[in-house]
């Protein structure tokens, strides 16, 4: 089943201001349900543009995009407000957590603004941290905790309330290796246990290898696309590839040695 489908779709900045940039040019993406979906490309490609638009915080200039069966371009300003709650789980690279409130109060704040029964937050809660490794600091306030516990809760509230699909916009960009790793594979594991459909933007290519598919775009354009055997180190040697392809070296990242 599809969750997503993106079709034309295009985004012009500076409009009315006379100076136009095509920052995505009649993109298209389908995306399955319980698919993992990582986009690269060089900086300025587009990426966060996209995910912008998918993530219904800005509209497209051209274009229609369907997220679980509902074209959101359709949707009014508090349509949006409420689809993006009930549907959509956000995962950004500073975390977003609100420091005021413990990693549980954070975490549990979709399913609070839902109105969900307390008994059914606290079993989700529980669920959540126990996977995810942050049981033992659910009462800890944010500034208390490592970068890798602060985006492991940041990860559990975008899950929580089960969304049909999770963006995340560079969620190791903050993250040493090690952590970054533990992040990902909680990611991978949940995401295989609850039929989750993620699409992530990412520099790095070990954090990319976890994915199912890697697309690869290039001045607002798809470029290249590559799918996972199954093997993460076969997927890491593309990746590099195609980054090589791609950039030629210029606005790319070097790959470290974080595999
Ligand atoms: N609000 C805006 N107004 C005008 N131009 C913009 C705006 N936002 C982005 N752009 C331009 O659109 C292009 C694509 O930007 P985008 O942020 O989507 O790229 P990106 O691939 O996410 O880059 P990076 O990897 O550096 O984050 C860039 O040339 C950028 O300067």
């Amino acid at each position: 089943m599809k969750i997503l489908e993106a079709k034309n779709v295009t985004k012009i900045y500076g409009e009315n201001a006379g100076a136009v940039y095509r920052a995505l040019d009649s993109f298209d993406l389908e995306v399955e349900k319980g698919e993992f979906v990582v986009i690269m490309g060089p900086s300025g490609s587009g990426k966060t543009t996209l995910l912008q638009l998918l993530g219904t915080i800005d509209r497209p200039s051209a274009g229609q995009i369907w997220i679980d069966q509902e074209e959101v371009s359709q949707l009014n300003e508090n349509q949006l407000a409420d689809f993006r709650r009930k549907r959509l789980g956000f995962i950004f690279q500073d975390f977003h957590l609100l420091d005021a409130l413990s990693l549980k109060e954070n975490l549990i704040l979709p399913m609070v603004l839902d109105k969900r029964p307390v008994d059914e937050i606290d079993r989700r809660c529980n669920q959540l941290a126990e996977s995810l490794g942050i049981a033992e600091v659910l009462h800890h306030r944010p500034f208390e905790v490592s970068g890798g516990q602060k985006q492991r809760t940041a990860a559990a509230r975008a899950l929580i309330h089960r969304p049909s699909l999770i963006l995340a916009d560079e969620p190791t960009g903050n993250l040493d290796s090690k952590s970054a790793h533990s992040l990902m594979e909680s990611l991978q594991r949940l995401k295989t246990k609850e039929a989750g459909t993620v699409v992530m933007v990412t520099h790095d290519p070990a954090t990319a290898s976890y994915a199912d598919r890697v697309i690869f775009i290039k001045d607002g354009k798809a470029f290249q696309e590559v799918r996972s055997s199954g093997d993460r180190s076969h997927l890491y040697q593309q990746i590099i590839h195609v980054q090589t392809v791609l950039g030629g070296g210029e606005g790319i990242d070097i790959p470290t040695a974080r595999f």
